[in-house]
């Protein structure tokens, strides 16, 4: 099961999102699952604040996690091993969240989505100028990625959320990599993974008509 702790750093989390790549371009679970649990730790470091998305993030890791203990993990060694399998054996609630309202599919879709946010995230803090707003930052992201999927209550939870972040610098030393201009370089190292992990999931859910899923 997720084990979390409080260290945050952010190589760790370039690496693991590196490593969920496979020469035959799938997209492989368990790093991708570590490297959520990565980023969970630095959500704890924010604040109580952010608890209840760290919540959110914990749950659904810990949902897939329980697959890859199954008997059935070999089917959730990847995303597109988990969308052959479920799909095949009717495990995906297409309409409501009915027979199967915690598939893989669909939790996996909403980290997918996070995932979407955190690549706009990361991509406006490394190229934005030293006093730009971490919180407008933050809510462009959250504008473009998720806010669409949310309900109001959780939308307004998030603004406020947001408008507690520290400076852009002050954030960027919470990665503990470093100096700020060290942290926006292992950034740059960082986009181009994250990035090619988001694509490859997109175009497997795209594929699939998975992208909408209650
Ligand atoms: C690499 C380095 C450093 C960057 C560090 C960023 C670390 C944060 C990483 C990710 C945070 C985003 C997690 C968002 C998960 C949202 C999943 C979701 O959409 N859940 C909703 C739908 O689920 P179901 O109900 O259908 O099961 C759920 O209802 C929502 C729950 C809570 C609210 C989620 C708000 C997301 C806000 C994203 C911004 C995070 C702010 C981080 C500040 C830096």
């Amino acid at each position: 099961m997720a084990d979390v702790d409080t260290d945050f750093n952010l190589k760790v989390v370039l690496v693991n999102f590196k490593q969920c790549l496979s020469e035959k371009e799938e997209v492989l679970m368990d790093p991708y699952l570590t490297g959520w649990k990565g980023l969970i730790k630095f959500l704890n470091n924010l604040g109580a604040v952010f608890a209840f998305i760290s919540k959110d993030v914990l749950t659904k890791v810990q949902i897939m996690e329980k697959f890859r203990n199954s008997e059935q993990k070999e089917n959730y060694f990847s995303l597109q091993s988990m969308v052959k399998y479920e799909i095949s054996n009717n495990l995906v609630d297409f309409q409501k969240r009915a027979d199967h309202p915690d598939s893989g599919c669909r939790t996996i879709l909403r980290l997918h989505r996070a995932l979407h946010w955190l690549q706009l995230f990361l991509d406006g803090l490394r190229t934005s100028q030293e006093d730009s707003k971490t919180s407008s930052l933050c809510t462009d992201s959250y504008n473009i990625a998720l806010a669409t999927y949310h309900p109001w209550l959780i939308r307004k939870a998030v603004t406020v959320a947001f408008c507690t972040l520290p400076s852009r610098n002050a954030f960027l030393e919470t990665m503990n990599v470093g100096t700020p201009e060290e942290a926006v370089e292992m950034l740059s190292d960082a986009m181009p993974f994250i990035g090619q992990v988001y694509q490859l999931s997109q175009k497997l859910f795209e594929e699939n008509a998975l992208l909408d899923l209650p």
